[in-house]
């Protein structure tokens, strides 16, 4: 079995969303494929109105193959200290024509306001590893790992682009959605995240690369690029215009400068991803300014590097739960 699904990112790519239909009559819903976290969560009719905001809410009472899972409960905290909590109920869930039809669905009864004020993301399709499920009292299985057993490969790839829709693929590798060769690292579950290391990194084509091992995930649920401050450093050294901004968090730049390099990572093999200029300038800082926020900022608050959006709308990536490795492919 096999399934493809269009992703479309919102303005500044911020997050890409797919359309996912649950229960019985389907119920379409808009969700953020999310490899740093292990739950599928939805909003749902079991929240006050009060946190509800223009989300589509599935309503597991109306659908005909929804089961109550009576005594289970879950409630996720994310890096940013966003966070939701709710009731579970098994029903048939399909991504992209593909069905698994005992899902544990985990509706919301409570949302943290920066989930309400995002109107379009109706909820989370986590794809990381099931061990870090919260379902208690037993963690429930992701999507992916639900549908595994069935899938022509034990791979789901992400294609992520820039400012355009992109696709996820389940079971299948797409070789027309890449260009070049795919390398394989190995992944360490332990945590339940696509962690890895990468050898290194170079700033701008005519650049050195600077060897030096760097321990991450790859997070499609998180926009930016966050890297140590030493790999930080050099790259904004390489910008006439850029600054550290506390006031604004993070490193910054005028968004017209025109000395804004590329940056490559290492992955395997002497393998390097070019991550354009061009994705660097994340968005206005502030209406009317002619700074721009960067897409590169220091992972000095996670503690571990995350390849978010901006590193992986780069590369065509195999997430290989079979193997348990990451594919890296330029496109
Ligand atoms: O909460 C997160 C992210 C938030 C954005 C969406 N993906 C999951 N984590 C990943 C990094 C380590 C801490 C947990």
């Amino acid at each position: 079995d096999r399934g493809s699904v269009q992703n479309s990112p919102k303005l500044y790519d911020v997050e890409y969303l797919m359309p996912v239909s649950l229960g019985t009559p389907s119920q379409q819903l808009n969700l953020d494929l999310d490899t740093g976290s292990s739950d599928l969560w939805v909003f749902s009719t079991l929240l006050k109105e009060s946190m509800v905001n223009g989300q589509t809410l599935y309503n597991p009472n109306a659908s005909t193959t929804s089961d109550k899972m009576e005594g289970y409960t879950w409630k996720i905290t994310y890096g940013d200290q966003s966070y939701s909590s709710g009731d579970v109920y098994i029903d048939t869930v399909t991504i992209g024509d593909l069905t698994v039809s005992t899902q544990a669905v985990e509706a919301a009864k409570v949302v943290s306001e920066e989930f309400t004020a995002d109107s379009d993301n109706d909820g989370l399709v986590g794809l990381g590893f099931g061990i870090i499920n919260t379902v208690q009292p037993y963690k429930q299985k992701t999507f992916f790992e639900k549908a595994m057993p069935g899938l022509d490969s034990p791979v789901f790839t992400a294609d992520l682009k820039a400012g355009a829709p992109g696709r996820y693929n389940f079971g299948y590798i797409d070789d027309d959605a890449y260009s070049g060769n795919i390398t394989y690292v190995p992944v360490n579950s332990t945590d339940g995240f696509w962690r890895w290391v990468s050898p290194g990194f170079q700033v701008g084509s005519a650049g050195s690369f600077n060897s030096t091992r760097i321990h991450g995930i790859a997070d499609t649920g998180t926009t930016l690029l966050l890297l140590p401050d030493s790999v930080c450093d050099a790259f904004y050294s390489q910008i006439a215009s850029a600054e550290y901004e506390p006031s604004q968090g993070g490193y910054t730049f005028e968004c017209g400068d025109p000395t804004v390099p590329d940056f490559y990572f290492g992955t395997a093999n002497g393998q390097m991803i070019r991550i354009p200029g061009s994705y660097m300038s994340y968005s206005k800082t502030d209406t009317g300014s002619s700074r721009c926020f960067g897409g590169m900022q220091s992972d000095s608050g996670v503690g571990f590097t995350i390849w978010g959006d901006v590193a992986l709308k780069a590369a065509f990536v195999v997430f290989d739960q079979g193997s348990e490795q990451l594919g890296w492919a330029e496109k």
